[in-house]
């Protein structure tokens, strides 16, 4: 716990009370369908691309906690789903697709380019091409992204974006020194030669190499990372409890009032009904997530299983074209993909602050300031992390120095701050999340009658992604 971190940004005060979520207070407009039209004082941001990009549709499957109802499915089949399922409700054909953009995270070894395996299963033309990308869990901000620049660029005008993560199954490997052992079998030609390399086999060699959803530079996983910038940003576990609290109580509502429309059933072989549903939304009390263990740094860590982010099952896909070509086609945008940038700082002790460094990237890039925004759709990785993101958002202290500049850019209105939930009630399918971020963002816009939205996330590696949105004039939510 004396990190840097700890010793150094356990100086960090905000003004916000995050201790006191008024949850009744969350604004949800119903729908209307008449046209809708900015408002007079809104700014309005200049389209860079000269091609006025916009995000069509998304769609997504459910997501489930790994080891439950898609155990006994790969990736691919999740990622197939989302793409057939993303033509259906477009109404698409398939072969005006340019290009297919899709990520991923722990790589099935058997479709390391699961964009191109899962657009042939779902029956895209051969001639489509597609590759995977990676970026931890922005990977699918990263496939809208890269989808932008190809639009950007004039090299294609119809891009599928999306991404997937199966944490059922994740690759297992032997241990390196039975893996050599075996790789040199392949060229031990006689029979002395196999015996006298197998006669170097010890039973330590049977232990296996599991996964961990850690940092590579640093071997610390994400909750333990988690649990030191809690502590260093003065984060209690009833804070972390509440907010947890907040995203599961704020899912279930966006569920009771039908929001969720970017989720579409999947049939799962052996399963009796359609899946039809996120199963992580558990609207329990404090006194129940109070009750639990830490998770990581134990005894004394605030991070537990009900304040942490869950291993999940999920895919997403989403349609990104120009202004032009959606009109052209019939389409009805439900957003402007407007701006984007990413940050990347140290990847231990600012591991998740990846919103605090890109929020005010962004909006300096687009010429926006806090206040024009309407909707924020941030990636919970934690709930802790989130805290500690709103507290260093909010801190003159830390824009100061770590980040180089004159003063914060201030903490975002929660009464506007992930009001359908989020990763820690939603779910964090890692390569998935992006798009469910977008969608929500998008559709919220429409709901809550806002023009701005700013997308969020941190990632592993100590990077992040500060997207903008602007709502179209022609959107539907659903
Ligand atoms: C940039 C990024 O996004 S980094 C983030 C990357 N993501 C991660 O690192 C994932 C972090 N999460 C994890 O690794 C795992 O979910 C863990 C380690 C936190 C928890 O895993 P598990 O122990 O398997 O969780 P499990 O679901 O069994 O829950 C543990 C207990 O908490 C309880 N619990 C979980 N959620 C809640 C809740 N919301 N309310 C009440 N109880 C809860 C469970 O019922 C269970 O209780 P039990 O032991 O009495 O059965």
């Amino acid at each position: 716990m004396a990190s840097y971190v700890a010793r150094n940004l356990i100086k960090v005060r905000s003004g916000v009370n995050l201790s006191h979520f008024n949850y009744g207070s969350i604004r949800c407009l119903t729908t209307t369908n008449t046209a809708w039209a900015p408002r007079e004082s809104k700014k309005s941001v200049v389209d860079k691309t000269g091609k006025n990009i916009v995000f069509v549709d998304a769609v997504r499957t459910p997501f489930l906690m790994s080891g439950t109802d898609y155990s006994k499915l790969i990736a691919n089949d999740l990622a197939r789903h989302a793409l057939l399922s993303l033509l259906r409700k477009t109404g698409i054909p398939k072969e005006i697709v340019d290009y297919i953009i899709y990520g991923t995270v722990i790589q099935e070894v058997k479709t390391s380019n699961i964009g191109r395996e899962a657009s042939l299963a779902a029956g895209f033309s051969d001639k489509t091409p597609a590759h995977t990308v990676t970026m931890a869990c922005i990977s699918s901000n990263q496939s809208i992204t890269t989808g932008i620049g190809l639009i950007a660029a004039g090299a294609y005008d119809v891009i599928v974006a999306g991404g997937v993560e199966f944490m059922s199954d994740v690759p297992i490997r032997l241990s390196r020194k039975l893996r050599n052992l075996l790789l040199r079998s392949n060229k031990a030609k006689t029979l002395p030669q196999k015996f006298q390399l197998f006669s170097s086999f010890r039973p330590s060699f049977l232990a296996l190499e599991l996964p961990a959803v850690a940092e590579f530079s640093s071997g610390e996983t994400m909750g333990h990372s988690a649990d030191r910038l809690a502590a260093a940003f003065s984060i209690s576990r009833k804070e972390q409890d509440d907010y947890a609290l907040r995203s599961h109580s704020l899912a279930q509502q966006a569920y009771d009032k039908g929001y969720l429309t970017d989720i579409v059933p999947i049939k799962v072989p052996g399963i009796a009904n359609a899946v039809t549903r996120d199963n992580g939304v558990r609207v329990s009390s404090t006194e129940q997530l109070q009750k639990l263990k830490p998770a990581f740094i134990k005894p004394h860590g605030t991070v537990t299983a009900g304040n942490a982010s869950f291993l999940t099952d999920g895919a997403s896909a989403c349609l990104i074209t120009t202004e032009a070509k959606a009109k052209e086609l019939g389409l009805k945008p439900k957003a402007y993909l407007r701006d984007f940038v990413y940050v990347s700082q140290d990847p231990k002790d600012q591991l998740l602050l990846g919103p605090t460094y890109a929020v005010p990237k962004v909006l300096e890039k687009a010429g926006l300031q806090l206040s024009d925004i309407d909707v924020w759709e941030v990636h919970e990785a934690f709930a802790g992390q989130i805290l500690a993101n709103l507290k260093a958002m909010d801190s003159d202290f830390f824009a100061q120095k770590y980040m180089g500049r004159n003063t914060k850019v201030g903490a975002p209105d929660l009464n506007k701050f992930n009001n359908w939930g989020g990763s820690l009630s939603i779910g964090h399918p890692f390569a998935a999340t992006g798009v469910r971020l977008t969608t929500h963002a998008a559709n919220r816009l429409m709901r809550e009658d806002g023009k701005f939205a700013v997308i969020a996330a941190c990632a592993a590696g100590g990077q992040g992604v500060g997207m903008l949105v602007e709502r179209h004039p022609d959107g539907q939510p659903s």
